[in-house]
């Protein structure tokens, strides 16, 4: 079987959960050909990839030093598990190269505090550093545990746009530049042991794929290298009913389908980055998820099918605004709709939720709360002469609220859903300020106050998934 297995932030945030790594990655890589993607490390005390990123920040707000303070924190974190794991010979070979990597960072970071300014192409820079540091020690790791590995960076795989900070792939060219690097090492039972979030334009300059971009990577790589499955090794037993730092009583759901999944990372299950799901799809390359620390658990399995249970999980996704346009003349003014939503497309905003009124007399829609002022900015001049005429009378803003979403294909055509939601959060004493559902009946999204959003997950969960078995 060809396996691509990428391990998160957290799956190799310490010397001992890098030793599970070796063991994972050994016991598979003796019958089947293995290709490793990793994170940055997430130590409990320090969290790589946002470091670097403050880092980055600080030098740009003119802090010529700012790296100084986090550089010897990053090599002592790394040459803390190359002590415990890897060879007096293979640390010899690390350490300087390790060095090299932030000696670097270090020389960035002066000249961005000089400029006093950090281009997005300059950050990606600096926030991909830690992957590349962590697929050497996590090769080297693996040498030294008799098992054959050589680390890649993904610049030379994944090409990509320019849209630095959350980049996509380019394809043919990701698809041949993979196959030829990684292939022959599969062949020569080799594990190569790849950098998660990062690639290059075509000209070779470093870009990221955006926060948590380490799922797409091995969602890409599993893609263009015809994979038998992808596999991510995460800290949680599979996908759950429910964030379990929410909900600690949420159950591991055994079978979600492409759709259900795509619709609970959409929606802020952040168990997975909701790009990951897509470019396995098509070539219909089943996905894993497993627990790195639980790995007898068999976790989720996600595939076209499911499972067609009925409500799977609730989820949740924070930090967000929501606008609300309204007033008498609403009625019936043709083509408004489509006037509001142009202007939130120039104002660059991504739209997670909109819910029309049946007497048309207000719209309403949800955003990311950085995005919210530029929005209304937009609405407030392209709904000038309404506004003169009392056609609209408000333009406003809620916020921060969450968008609380139901998820499960098992919900379409099934009677009462809404209502027991609603008979939960009522119970609760949770407001809803607005709702609206997918016509794939796949969700219902319901925004609240961010104040009341753990007690909404909470009181949904509770009306829909027992902690014994199934979902009701
Ligand atoms: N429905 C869900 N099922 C499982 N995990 C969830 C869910 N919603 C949110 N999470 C969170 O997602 C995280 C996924 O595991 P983690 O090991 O942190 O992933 P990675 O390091 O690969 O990004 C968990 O910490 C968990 O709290
Ligand atoms: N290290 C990157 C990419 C990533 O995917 O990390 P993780 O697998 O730990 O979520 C980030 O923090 O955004």
């Amino acid at each position: 079987m060809r396996l691509v297995m990428k391990f998160g932030g957290t799956s190799v945030g310490s010397a001992d959960a890098i030793r599970r790594v070796t063991e994972i990655v050994g016991g598979y890589a003796r019958d089947h050909e293995v290709v490793v993607v990793v994170s940055a490390m997430n130590a409990p005390d320090l969290r790589t990839t946002d470091t670097l990123i403050a880092a980055a920040k600080a030098a740009a707000a003119g802090d010529g030093n700012a790296t100084a303070q986090v550089t010897p924190r990053l090599l002592d974190l790394h040459m803390r598990v190359a002590n415990e794991l890897v060879t007096p010979e293979e640390r010899a070979a690390l350490e300087p190269e390790i060095r090299a990597m932030l000696d670097y960072m270090s020389d960035l970071s002066r000249s961005i505090a000089v400029l006093g300014e950090l281009t997005p192409r300059a950050l990606d820079l600096f926030s991909g550093l830690g992957e590349r540091i962590n697929a050497r020690l996590i090769a080297a790791a693996l040498r030294s545990a008799g098992i054959d590995a050589e680390a890649i960076d993904a610049t030379e795989l994944i090409v990509t746009d320019d849209r630095y900070g959350n980049a996509s792939p380019i394809e043919p060219d990701t698809r041949e530049r993979s196959r030829a690097r990684l292939l022959p090492l599969l062949a020569a039972k080799r594990v190569p042991v790849v950098t998660g979030f990062i690639g290059a334009t075509r000209a070779g300059v470093p870009t990221t794929l955006g926060r948590g971009g380490s799922d797409y990577t091995c969602a890409i790589l599993g893609a263009d290298l015809d994979a038998d499955e992808v596999w991510f090794w995460k800290e949680v037993d599979g996908v759950l009913s429910a964030n379990p730092k929410v909900v600690p009583e949420a159950r591991t759901l055994p079978r979600l389908s492409y759709a259900e999944m795509g619709e609970m990372a959409y929606y802020g299950a952040n168990v997975l980055h909701p790009k990951t799901v897509q470019p396995l799809v098509h070539r219909r390359i089943p996905i894993r998820i497993r627990n790195t620390f639980n790995p007898s658990h068999p976790g989720t399995l996600i595939d076209a099918e499911g499972d067609g249970e009925s409500v799977r999980a609730i989820t949740a996704i924070k930090g967000l605004s929501l606008i609300t346009v309204g007033g008498p003349g609403m009625l019936g003014l043709t083509g408004v709709a489509a006037r509001i939503f142009g202007a939130v497309a120039r104002a660059g905003a991504n739209v997670l939720l909109i819910s029309q009124a049946s007497s048309e007399q207000s719209v309403c829609f949800a955003v990311p709360g950085d995005e919210a002022a530029k929005v209304v900015n937009e609405l407030r001049c392209e709904l000038d002469r309404e506004f003169a005429a009392h056609d609209v009378e408000h333009i406003g803003t809620i916020a921060p609220v969450v968008i609380v979403a139901v998820v499960g294909s098992g919900m379409r055509g099934t009677p009462g859903i809404a209502g027991r939601v609603f008979g939960a959060l009522g119970a609760a004493g949770v407001n809803v300020i607005a709702i609206a559902q997918g016509s794939t009946e796949n969700n219902i999204s319901l925004v609240v106050s961010e104040a009341d959003a753990d007690k909404a997950v909470r009181a949904v969960h509770g009306a829909f998934v027992t902690t014994n078995g199934g979902n009701e």
